[in-house]
């Protein structure tokens, strides 16, 4: 291995450097064949002191570098071993006779060295794993190189070493450190509860950025350490593994994030604890003691690092954000780094009455589970039915018509089924055993309050309720029958729509109807859309700053089924439908509240079984006329509100006018009442569901309307295009300054419902 310097021009190696070209006849050889691939070879200290080098070069490297400056000098490496204490000593064999190289050791505790090699970035077009090739250390170590003439060199230099093998690169940084390096992580930031990924202007900063992790086993136990430069600290950072939990706090695919959490800490640190839930210790456990340093190196410029790592583990979680660029990662480290980890697919189905939507999650039990890719299919109800599948947040499938395959909800949570496992590039599910749970929206669960593991018991209590959710239940239903067999290792959970609103109070669910029948025949408003407005009240309250319980607001989810809800201190108080889905405000097919005695009204044959009846579903023609025949189907002859709230001014646009007038009217009917419900302590009106979400014109009409309440909109911020291209889950339409805030919720059910499973343990 060649061995060239480049001198300094000061100490006794400068001057006998400065002489070019080298006067070292012997350093003229080539390299002995007796030299091993782990050997190394050095090469350069430059001509400026401030930034002398060494380095450990490539023959084919070490020759250019000769080329361009006549004062180097070459040396030939062989193997190394370490040797003395106090101090440490790298030593190098060299080719010849008398000549020997020591790299002094600034700490005689192994611990307290940090070889340093850079994030694969800096190399953008090799193979990752050769930025081990490339080693230095954060400080200048002495270096003496002797030869037969004497001490030809000894001074503090930036020591940087060139391997030809990685494998030698591997074992000497084991060897500095008595750690076996077993494994590196390219990374863009890390971060933990103290410093924050970004800082209050939203610039990513964390503790360090573009950092290679390395991950270390003790050589004398089982101890696993994790070490990386924090360079914004400019100071080694290294962590006993066992110190964090086993589980990751987190894992973000789609950002390739993960959090680990320090051992014993409770969940959810950081965000509680700035809102005043500091429930968890500081760990303060030394993981190695630090011993003082022998480096006399002079400081440059203040930026000298601190070879000494803090010894303590002094956060509460540590964010990694892995490289995310995929000609970096290669292989994809983050998923390396987690192997270990226990984790399940869950796969939430939300059977609605115009759409399905499924969304894949990777889950952890008690963690925050991550989306990894959500197919739908929508417009079941307004034909064509059309399919979009998204994975890792890139269209795959945009809007594909699917009639042809298309006949109802089962066969729409077929067609995503298929898709999902027949995507190659969604490895996560390669087979359906895969998947571990399987949770499924229901709509009406009668008395249910909880998520329930779907049995024999379970499946046939909720068959019973059929009935009571003509366009939605029977439909689920039959979608967990085909999970159960499709699946037969995964738990089915049913996770309802009714349960949130178990909190209305007796005089609000309450009919006024005889009660023993209304006993008897469990005749009582139950309320729908619970499992969005329980994520709307968690996103909202996050959103304001504040817990869900100490929020007060009114909900619309505005989809093909709408519904408006009380929500006092963040629970269901009152709510617009009621012992069914069709009460309360109009939807694309039902026609909300009406006088009851309008149907014996509408035609002769209501109280006749419906042809449309199945052995699933008993419905009578009056449910049919106002579940499937009413709603803006029937006023504008359209189930689609974009088209309805886009009419014109022109005559045949009369119809579309008037189902937008009257749908303005009665959502602002439930916003007055709620207001006065809530005796006017309102921190939010929020929209959500297809039509909340997407419609601005439908959100200024409330708005307008409901503005003698104090809400106020921002037209600007209230716009389509700018809400739709907000990248948070709630977005601020109201004008500045005024409260009650106008919100809009990009609400998520199957969020909400895979997020209940992943806590409770029962369904693991
Ligand atoms: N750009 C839009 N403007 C207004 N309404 C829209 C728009 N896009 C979709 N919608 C409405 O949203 C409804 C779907 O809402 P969603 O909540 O997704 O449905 P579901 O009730 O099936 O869960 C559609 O039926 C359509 O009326
Ligand atoms: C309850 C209900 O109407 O649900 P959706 O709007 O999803 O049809
Ligand atoms: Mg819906």
């Amino acid at each position: 291995m060649a061995t060239s310097w480049r001198s300094g021009s000061s100490s006794s190696f400068a001057s006998s450097a400065l002489s070019a070209p080298p006067s070292h006849p012997q350093h003229a050889s080539p390299v002995d064949s007796t030299f091993t691939p782990t050997s190394a070879a050095i090469s350069a200290l430059t001509a400026d002191p401030d930034c002398a080098a060494l380095c450990l070069l490539t023959p084919r490297l070490s020759r250019k570098l000769f080329d361009r400056t006549p004062n180097e000098l070459t040396v030939y490496l062989g193997p190394w071993e370490i040797v003395g204490a106090n101090p440490r000593r790298l030593l190098w064999q060299c080719s010849y006779a008398g000549e020997v190289l020591e790299h002094f050791l600034p700490s005689d505790n192994p611990n307290e060295l940090f070889p340093h090699t850079l994030h694969a970035q800096h190399r953008r077009f090799g193979d990752p794993r050769e930025m081990e090739l490339y080693l230095s250390f954060q400080e200048p170590h002495r270096i003496r190189y002797t030869t037969t003439d004497g001490i030809v060199h000894d001074e503090y230099i930036e020591v940087k070493y060139e391997f030809t093998t990685i494998e030698g690169s591997i074992q000497l940084q084991s060897d500095i450190r008595r750690r076996d390096l077993i494994d590196w992580f390219d990374v863009d930031v890390v971060w933990s509860d103290t410093h924050r990924r970004t800082d209050s202007y939203g610039n990513v900063r964390g503790l360090g950025t573009i950092q290679r992790i390395k991950l270390w086993r003790d050589r004398y136990s089982t101890f696993h350490y994790l070490t990386f430069y924090a360079n914004h600290r400019r100071r080694w950072k290294e962590y006993l593994l066992d110190d964090f939990d086993r589980d990751l706090r987190q894992r973000d695919d789609r950002h390739k994030r993960v959090q680990l959490g320090a051992r014993g800490a409770r969940r959810g640190s950081a965000s509680e604890s700035s809102q005043g839930h500091s429930r968890e210790r500081r760990f303060s456990t030394s993981i190695f003691s630090r011993s003082s340093r022998h480096n006399n190196a002079p400081a440059t410029n203040g930026n000298t690092a601190s070879s000494s790592a803090q010894s303590a583990l002094d956060i509460r979680y540590l964010g990694i954000q892995f490289s995310r660029n995929p000609n970096i990662q290669a292989g994809s480290d983050d998923t390396r780094f987690a192997l270990a980890l226990p984790r399940t697919i869950v796969l939430a189905v939300n059977a609605g009455s115009s759409s399905v939507k499924v969304s894949v999650y990777t889950a952890e039990q008690g963690q925050s589970p991550t989306q990894i890719a959500e197919a739908q299919v929508s417009g079941l109800t307004a034909p064509p039915a059309a399919l979009k599948y998204e994975r890792d947040g890139k269209t795959i499938v945009e809007n594909r018509e699917v009639d042809d395959q298309v006949n109802g909800q089962r066969d729409a949570f077929s067609l995503v089924l298929d898709t999902l496992i027949g995507d190659h590039e969604l490895p996560s599910i390669k087979s359906k055993e895969d998947i571990g749970i399987l949770c499924h929206r229901i709509v009406h669960g009668g008395d249910y309050t909880e998520p329930q593991l779907v049995s024999d018991g379970t499946y046939h209590h909720l068959e019973n309720l059929n009935d009571l959710a003509p366009l939605h239940n029977a439909n689920s239903l039959g979608i967990v029958r085909l999970c159960i067999q499709e699946f037969p290792s995964a738990r089915n959970v049913a996770c309802f729509d009714s349960q949130f609103h178990s909190t209305i109070p007796e005089h609000i669910r309450t009919y006024p109807i005889k009660r023993d029948i209304a006993r008897k025949n469990r005749l009582r408003k139950y309320g729908f859309h619970g499992i969005s407005y329980s994520f709307i009240t968690r996103a909202t309250a996050e959103f304001l700053g504040k817990q869900p319980d100490e929020i007060n607001i009114i909900a619309l989810h505005l989809g093909s089924g709408a519904s408006a809800c009380a929500i006092k201190s963040g629970k269901s108080w009152d709510t617009s439908m009621g012992l069914t889905p069709l009460a309360g405000l109009p939807g694309a097919t039902r026609s909300g509240s009406v006088d009851p005695s309008l149907v014996f009204h509408y035609a002769s044959d209501v109280g006749k079984l419906s042809p449309a009846s199945t052995k699933d579903l008993h419905i009578s023609r009056a449910e049919e006329i106002l579940n499937k025949q009413a709603g803006w189907k029937a006023l504008a002859g359209t189930t689609n509100f974009g088209v309805i709230a886009g009419a014109g001014p022109s005559e045949e646009d009369g119809d579309k006018r008037l189902a937008f007038d009257l749908f303005v009217d009665r959502v602002c009917g439930f916003v007055g009442s709620y207001y006065v419900s809530l005796r006017g302590r309102v921190d939010a009106l929020v929209f959500a569901g297809g039509i909340g979400e997407k419609s601005d014109r439908l959100r200024a009409a409330v708005v307008e309307q409901a503005g003698c309440l104090g809400f106020v909109l921002d037209q600007e911020a209230n716009s389509a295009h700018k809400v739709a291209a907000q990248e948070g889950v709630v977005h601020d339409v109201g004008k500045e300054g005024v409260t009650p805030r106008v919100l809009v919720c990009r609400t998520d059910e199957q969020f909400e419902m895979s997020r209940a499973c992943a806590e409770d343990e029962a369904f693991w």
